[in-house]
């Protein structure tokens, strides 16, 4: 018997990458502290001049490597960003006493759906530990959350491709629950088989109509697929995993796969590169941020008929210097042709400027509803 050559030397990558987990946990364990001395000094948590100066630094001494910018940038971009979620975290758990440890949440599903990814992701960057709770509607979620069966309801709200999901713009007009955070996960549709199955072999496939939608070009290359559409990509996965059959494939995504015992046979080709799903979770009670952390703000608000009312109100928010980083509207039922706009404001709901502003909307407009402040998920931004 020869012995593996390449033994001795994966087991010297072995313990280079333990030293490496070890270095990153007591990174992590430091900016821990650093946010205990932010929260009693008062300083805001993010600073981007700091993140700057550190990765350039870094750039150079990883010169002397031989080792690529792009690496180096790429690295301590998920690096800082783990760092800036874990203070989050911190100052949010620090406000918002008495806020759970353990959550049930309420998402469509059934398990394996991309509402599911983004409830797991949720959980895991807020609580210890989570429930699940899969749905199979909208308007479900909402109801779970309002008859205290769940705490949490997540929501997609957009995405990059197909725009807003409308139902649930719908629904929020008629909820008394709050906006209490955002997420936004990366969507990369992948195409799932039973094991030991090549893509030659697919003749049909499976899926919900969005990811058909949303990976068209790519589908123009098997046009002998016949495409079965289901309730979701997760049932999709379900269906094919049931039905055991090497020719017929899922349209889903990676972890829902596992679930199901799916191997992804094509992956990451939808139509468009960044395919992006924003993600809404509502709680019955609205939360309080923190001034050191950037904050949105999202409210609803009906304006009368008459020539410029959208464009006063707006007006409002230019004069107090209140981004708006999203306007949605949507018919009012059962009264025709009147509209509900939702707007996203970058701001905390606190700001001296943003309670002008929202005092100034509640005079010149028929109704204004604050839906919700929360942490604003874009903390990407040194590069
Ligand atoms: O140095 C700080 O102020 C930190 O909070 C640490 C850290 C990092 O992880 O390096 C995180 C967030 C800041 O935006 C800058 C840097």
């Amino acid at each position: 018997m020869t012995t593996n050559p390449l033994l001795p030397l994966r087991d010297k990558i072995n313990q280079l990458d333990q030293k490496l987990i070890e270095i990153i946990a007591e990174r992590r364990q430091v900016s821990s502290e650093v946010i205990q001395a932010k929260i009693a000094a008062n300083i805001p948590l993010r600073d981007l001049a700091r993140e700057r100066s550190l990765i350039k630094a870094l750039i150079e001494q990883g010169k002397q490597y031989h080792l690529d910018d792009l690496l180096i940038r790429r690295l301590y971009q998920i690096i800082i960003e783990d760092s800036v979620l874990l203070q989050q975290k911190f100052l949010q758990e620090k406000l918002n006493q008495g806020a759970l440890s353990s959550a049930k949440i309420a998402f469509l599903g059934p398990k394996g759906s991309y509402s599911h990814s983004a409830a797991r992701r949720y959980a895991i960057a807020h609580f210890d530990q989570l429930t699940e709770s899969s749905c199979n509607t909208f308007k479900d979620i909402f109801e779970k959350v309002e008859l205290q069966v769940v705490d949490y309801g997540i929501l997609p709200i957009e995405n990059s491709s197909s725009g807003s999901i409308n139902e649930v713009y719908d629904l929020l007009q008629k909820t008394n629950l709050h906006i209490i955070g955002e997420l936004s996960l990366p969507i990369d549709h992948c195409v799932l088989a039973i094991p030991n199955v090549k893509l030659e072999q697919i003749d049909t496939i499976y899926s919900h109509p969005q990811p058909f939608q949303q990976c068209s070009n790519f589908l123009e290359n098997y046009p002998h697929w016949k495409i079965v559409y289901c309730d979701s990509t997760s049932s999709a996965m379900e269906t094919v995993a049931k039905l055991n059959q090497p020719n017929i494939a899922a349209m889903g995504n990676k972890d829902g796969g596992e679930l199901y015992g799916l191997q992804v046979l094509e992956h990451n080709f939808a139509n468009q590169k960044e395919n992006i799903t924003r993600f809404i979770v509502l709680a019955r009670e609205p939360i309080e941020v923190s001034d050191q952390i950037p904050a949105k703000t999202t409210i609803l608000m009906k304006t009368g008929q008459q020539a410029g009312a959208l464009v006063d109100a707006l007006s409002v928010l230019r004069n107090h210097n209140i981004v708006m980083t999203k306007l949605e509207s949507r018919p009012i039922h059962g009264t025709p042709w009147e509209e509900m706009f939702y707007i996203d404001l970058q701001g905390n709901i606190h700001d001296y400027e943003m309670q002008i502003a929202l005092k100034e909307l509640a005079a010149i407009t028929l109704y204004t509803k604050v839906l919700g402040c929360y942490p604003s998920d874009s903390i990407t931004a040194i590069m």
